[in-house]
C-alpha cells in the first residue's frame, strides 16, 4: 500500500516547525542522511587538528594571554559529560610556589617510577624529559566533583567513573583547542593523586586528573616525542579493532609502552611532602626558582652546539640546571667542610672512636684530608666549619658552635632551638659567601653522624629505621642492628607527622650541628643564585630539610653521587634528584660532591667551548 500525505478530509497540513530546537524534518533527514554534515573544510581542519596535537613538554617563557587561556577553559566547558552534570572544575594555577612544589612531586615520581624498571629502561625514562610543570606559565589542573551520588546522575549509576571521563573529553577539547592556536599543552600524571589534592587543598569527593602545562611551545614535535625517542611506536590500527567480540587469541597487553614498569604504588603516601608555609622560620626563603627564560636560553644555547642534544646525559641535565641559575661562566668553586662531635657516638653507633672528628677535621685545616685533598687538585677553594667539635675552638677553622647541652637524639633533642636557629643562620651567611667562587660543594665529619642522618631521613622522608641505616665509616652486623633499635626507640619519642611539617625542629629534635650549618649553607648558597653539589646522606638529608620548606631550592641543587648509604638514594628521591656519579663511595668529607664538580666544571668548560651551529 502506498503512503500518501492525505489525511481523511483529503487535506495536507502545513508542518508545524518548532521554534526552538531541531527545526528538521523526518522527510528531510530522510532525504539526505548525510545533511548534519560541516562539509569538507571541517572535516579536513578537524583532522589536521587531531593529528598535530601533541603533548608538549619544552614551553618558551612568554606569557600566555587571559583571554586565550578562557577560550581554551570555555572548550573544555563545551565538552560532553555524563547526564550533562558537568562535574569539572578548572584550577588556573599561576602561583610560583605552587607550581614548583608540583614540579618537585613530578620530579620525584619520576625517579620512583625508574627505580621499578630495568637498567636499560630506567636510563631512557631518565634521559626523557617527560613535563614541563616548572617550564609552562599556565598550570591548569582539572579537578572532578564527585560528591553527587552517582545514582543522582543519569547513566552514572551503571558505570561509576563516567564522571571522570566527562572531564577527559573536556581536557581533549582544551588540548585540541590549544594545538589549533599554536599553545603547547602537556598532561603529567606523573605525581600521585593525593599529593597534588593536598597541594590544592581539594575537599574530599574532589579528585584530580592530574596537571596540564599550558603555554607556548619550545619544540614542535610531527610526530609524538615518545616515538621520537624510541620509547614506544604507534600501533597499527587494525590490532586495535575488533569486530563483534573481543578476538580470540588476542596477544596479552600491555601491546607496547612500558614491559616491565613499576607495580602501582601500594604504601599510604604522606598527607603531604611539604612543610607547613612558616614565613618566620629560619629556614624560610622567597627564593624563585630561576627565571624561564634563563632556563630556555640555556637550552636554547645547548640546541646549538656541535653534538647531538642530550648527547652528555645526565651531566647535560646538570649542567641545563646549572647554567640556567647561574650561566656558563662558572669555573670554579668552593668545598664548605663541616664537623662536629656527636653524644650518640657514645652509644656505640660507630666503628670509630670520637676523637677522630678532631683529628680528620685538624688535617683538614692543614690541607691533608681527603675531601680537602680532593678539592685542592679540583682547583676548589676550601672553608673549614667547626660546628661543635670537642676540645678547643680548631685554630684555622670558621666557628660556630652550639652553646647549650646538647642531647643524643634517642633520648634526648640534638640541640636547643635557640642554637638550631644561631648555627642555620651562620651557615646562610657562609653560603652566600661561598657562593661567590662559583659551585658550593658540602662536606661533613662527624663520628657517629650517618646514624644521625638515618633518624633525619625517617622523620624528613618517612624511611622505617631498617630502610634508613647503613654500614656508614664501617658498621659490623651487631652494629648495624644495635643502630636499628636506636632509631626505633628515637622515633617512639617523637611525634613524625609535626616534625615532618617542620624541618627545623626535625633538625634540632634528631639533627646535629653540622646538619644545621649545611641547611644554612643550601640557603644561603641558593639564595645568593649559586648552585649546591650535594655529597652524600648527611649533606642530603641537610639539604632535603631546606627543599621541605622551599621547593625553589631544589633548582639550585646537583646530586653529585650515591653514596653507599642504601638512605641516600632514598633521600635523593624524596628531592627528585638524580645522583650525578656513582661510585659506591663511603668517604663522606665531601670528596663525591668534589668529584661531581670536576665532571660539572669539565662540562661547563665544553658548553663554553664547543663549537657552535650557527
Ligand atoms: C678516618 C675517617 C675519616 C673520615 N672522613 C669522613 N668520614 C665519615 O665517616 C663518619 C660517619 O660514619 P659513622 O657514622 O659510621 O661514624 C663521618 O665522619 C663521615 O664524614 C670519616 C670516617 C673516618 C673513620
Ligand atoms: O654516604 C655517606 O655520606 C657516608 C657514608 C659513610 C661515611 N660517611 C659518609
Amino acid at each position: 500500500m502506498t503512503q500518501t500525505n492525505r489525511d481523511v478530509t483529503g487535506s495536507t497540513w502545513k508542518r508545524p516547525v518548532p521554534v526552538i530546537g531541531d527545526a528538521t524534518s523526518a522527510a528531510e533527514r530522510g532525504d539526505q542522511v548525510s545533511g548534519w554534515s560541516l562539509g569538507e573544510e571541517a572535516q579536513r581542519s578537524l583532522a589536521e587538528v587531531i593529528g598535530a596535537r601533541r603533548d608538549i613538554r619544552r614551553f618558551r617563557p612568554d606569557e600566555v594571554p587571559a583571554d586565550l587561556v578562557r577560550t581554551i577553559i570555555e572548550a573544555g566547558h563545551a565538552g560532553p559529560s555524563v547526564g550533562q552534570s558537568q562535574p569539572w572544575r578548572f584550577i588556573v594555577v599561576r602561583d610560583r610556589r605552587t607550581r614548583e612544589r608540583a614540579a618537585l612531586m613530578a620530579d620525584r615520581e619520576r625517579l620512583r617510577q625508574a627505580s621499578g624498571l630495568t637498567p636499560e629502561r630506567a636510563a631512557r625514562l631518565l634521559d626523557l624529559q617527560l613535563e614541563g610543570i616548572r617550564e609552562a606559565p599556565v598550570g591548569l589542573v582539572v579537578a572532578c566533583d564527585r560528591r553527587t551520588p552517582a545514582s543522582g546522575v543519569l547513566g552514572r549509576n551503571t558505570f561509576h567513573d563516567a564522571d571522570l571521563w566527562s572531564c577527559a573529553c573536556a581536557i581533549e577539547n582544551m588540548w585540541l583547542t590549544a594545538r589549533a592556536h599554536g599553545l603547547g599543552m602537556g598532561w603529567v600524571t606523573l605525581m600521585r593523586p593525593t599529593e597534588l589534592a593536598g597541594l590544592l587543598g581539594l575537599p574530599e569527593g574532589v579528585e584530580t586528573l592530574g596537571w596540564l602545562c599550558l603555554g607556548w611551545p619550545d619544540e614542535r614535535p610531527p610526530y609524538p616525542g615518545l616515538e621520537r625517542k624510541a620509547w614506544s611506536a604507534r600501533l597499527p590500527l587494525d590490532q586495535v579493532i575488533a569486530e563483534d567480540r573481543w578476538p580470540l587469541n588476542a596477544p596479552e597487553p600491555p601491546l607496547s609502552g612500558l614491559a616491565g614498569a613499576a607495580p602501582a604504588v601500594t604504601s599510604v603516601p604522606p598527607e603531604t611532602s611539604f612543610a607547613a608555609d612558616d614565613p618566620d622560620s629560619p629556614l624560610w626563603s622567597d627564593l624563585a626558582a630561576p627565571d624561564q627564560r634563563q632556563v630556555v636560553r640555556a637550552r636554547d644555547r645547548a640546541d646549538d652546539l656541535l653534538t647531538p642534544p642530550g648527547s652528555l646525559g645526565k651531566l647535560d641535565q646538570a649542567l641545563d640546571r646549572i647554567v640556567a641559575v647561574c650561566g656558563e661562566e662558572v669555573s670554579g668553586g668552593t668545598l664548605v667542610l663541616v664537623g662536629a662531635d656527636h653524644p650518640l657516638a657514645a652509644l656505640g653507633v660507630s666503628a670509630f672512636d670520637a676523637s677522630v672528628t678532631r683529628e680528620v677535621m685538624s688535617a683538614a685545616v692543614a690541607g691533608s684530608a681527603v675531601g680537602v685533598v680532593a678539592a685542592r687538585a679540583a682547583h676548589l677553594d676550601v672553608m673549614v666549619v667547626d660546628a661543635g667539635i670537642a676540645g678547643e675552638p680548631l685554630a684555622g677553622a670558621h666557628t660556630v658552635t652550639p652553646l647549650d647541652a646538647r642531647g643524643d637524639v634517642v633520648n634526648t633533642p640534638a640541640l636547643s632551638r635557640a642554637d638550631t636557629d644561631r648555627l642555620i643562620k651562620a651557615g646562610r651567611q657562609w653560603g652566600a659567601e661561598a657562593a661567590t667562587r662559583g659551585l658550593v660543594c658540602l662536606g661533613e665529619v662527624g663520628v657517629g653522624n650517618t646514624t644521625v642522618a638515618s633518624a633525619l631521613a625517617c622523620v624528613l622522608a618517612g624511611l622505617t629505621p631498617s630502610e634508613a641505616v647503613g654500614i656508614g665509616a664501617g658498621s659490623d652486623a651487631a652494629m648495624l642492628e644495635r643502630k636499628v633499635d636506636l632509631l626505633a626507640a628515637t622515633l617512639t619519642r617523637l611525634d613524625l607527622p609535626a616534625l615532618r611539617r617542620d624541618p627545623v625542629e626535625a633538625l634540632r629534635q634528631v639533627g646535629g650541628p653540622e646538619f644545621a650549618v649545611l641547611a644554612g649553607v643550601v640557603l644561603g648558597a641558593a639564595e645568593a643564585g649559586a648552585v649546591v653539589v650535594l655529597d652524600g646522606l648527611a649533606t642530603s638529608v641537610a639539604a632535603l630539610a631546606v627543599v621541605a620548606v622551599n621547593p625553589a631550592v631544589q633548582a639550585h641543587l646537583v646530586a653529585g653521587q650515591a653514596s653507599r648509604e642504601f638512605a641516600h638514594g632514598r633521600v635523593l628521591t624524596e628531592m627528585g634528584l638524580e645522583p650525578l656519579l656513582g661510585l659506591r663511595l663511603r668517604a663522606g668529607e665531601g670528596v663525591g660532591a668534589v668529584l661531581a664538580a670536576q665532571t660539572l666544571l669539565t662540562g661547563l668548560a665544553i658548553r663554553r667551548q664547543a663549537g657552535r651551529t650557527r
